[in-house]
């Protein structure tokens, strides 16, 4: 485990000092996997691979540095853990509906000394009454399809800044599909970047919606609006 991840690491172009604790995470999270429903992965190896080797890739192509950045639907703390322990100068938000998931990152949290860490208990479109446009960055993965992303993630996003969709490399229906919703909610889709996972043949796509307008003040709506009848 962890000398696929110090690889992997290095072959992104980022520092390995956080090895130790990405690695104790892994450890936490494969410990509680066993009582609790955190993740499917459970090889170590893929662990790394497809939990912090994926996450760890938005570092290559946003700059994230000091910025304010929620993830949506953090689960068990993807993409938004690994990039707070490797980039320690960004204030995260771990935001996930479902309160035992929140509490064991919490609880991971404290342990490794994490600072300027928010782990909030809420559903995105609630969350959303209290903090509009209050993020630089709002980043999801496998949470929603992209119009119903678009809503629970678009109204947090502060003017000028960015709202990073991963997702698979089949992704362009979707993304046609989403123009309309990205449009009303004050988004314009800048630009997709494909990348490989270091060590693996996988390779996935971040789709970068720019924030260049304010969100009318009635999205997001209710979730069984959103779900009944997306934009
Ligand atoms: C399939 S998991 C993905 C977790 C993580 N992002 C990952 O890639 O491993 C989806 C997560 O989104 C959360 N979720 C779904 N809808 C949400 C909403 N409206 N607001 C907040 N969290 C939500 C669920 O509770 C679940 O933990």
């Amino acid at each position: 485990m962890e000398a696929h991840l110090r690889k992997g690491l290095a072959e992104l172009g980022l520092g390995d000092d956080a090895a130790p604790s990405l690695l104790r995470f892994g450890e936490l999270l494969l410990e509680k996997n066993k009582v609790m429903n955190l993740t499917a992965i459970t090889d170590p190896e893929d662990v790394v691979s497809l939990h912090f080797l994926d996450s760890a890739a938005l570092l290559t192509l946003a700059d994230l540095k000091n910025k304010t950045v929620v993830d949506v639907g953090t689960g068990a703390g993807f993409p938004g853990m690994p990039l707070k322990i490797l980039e320690p100068s960004i204030r995260m938000t771990l935001l996930d509906s479902l309160g035992k998931r929140i509490t064991f990152l919490q609880e991971v949290c404290n342990e490794l000394g994490l600072q300027n860490v928010q782990c909030v208990h809420a559903r995105a479109e609630e969350f959303a009454a209290e903090h509009r446009q209050s993020f630089d960055f709002a980043v999801s993965r496998a949470v929603a399809n992209l119009s119903v992303l678009c809503e629970l993630c678009l109204p947090l996003v502060k003017a000028g800044g960015y709202f990073l969709s991963m997702k698979s490399v089949e992704s362009d229906e979707e993304l046609e599909s989403a123009k309309k919703a990205i449009k009303i909610l004050g988004g314009q889709v800048e630009r997709t970047a494909d990348y490989q996972i270091p060590g693996t043949e996988v390779v996935h796509r971040v789709i970068f919606i720019k924030k260049i307008a304010e969100t009318p003040k009635k999205y997001p709506r209710p979730f069984a609006k959103i779900k009944k009848n997306p934009l």
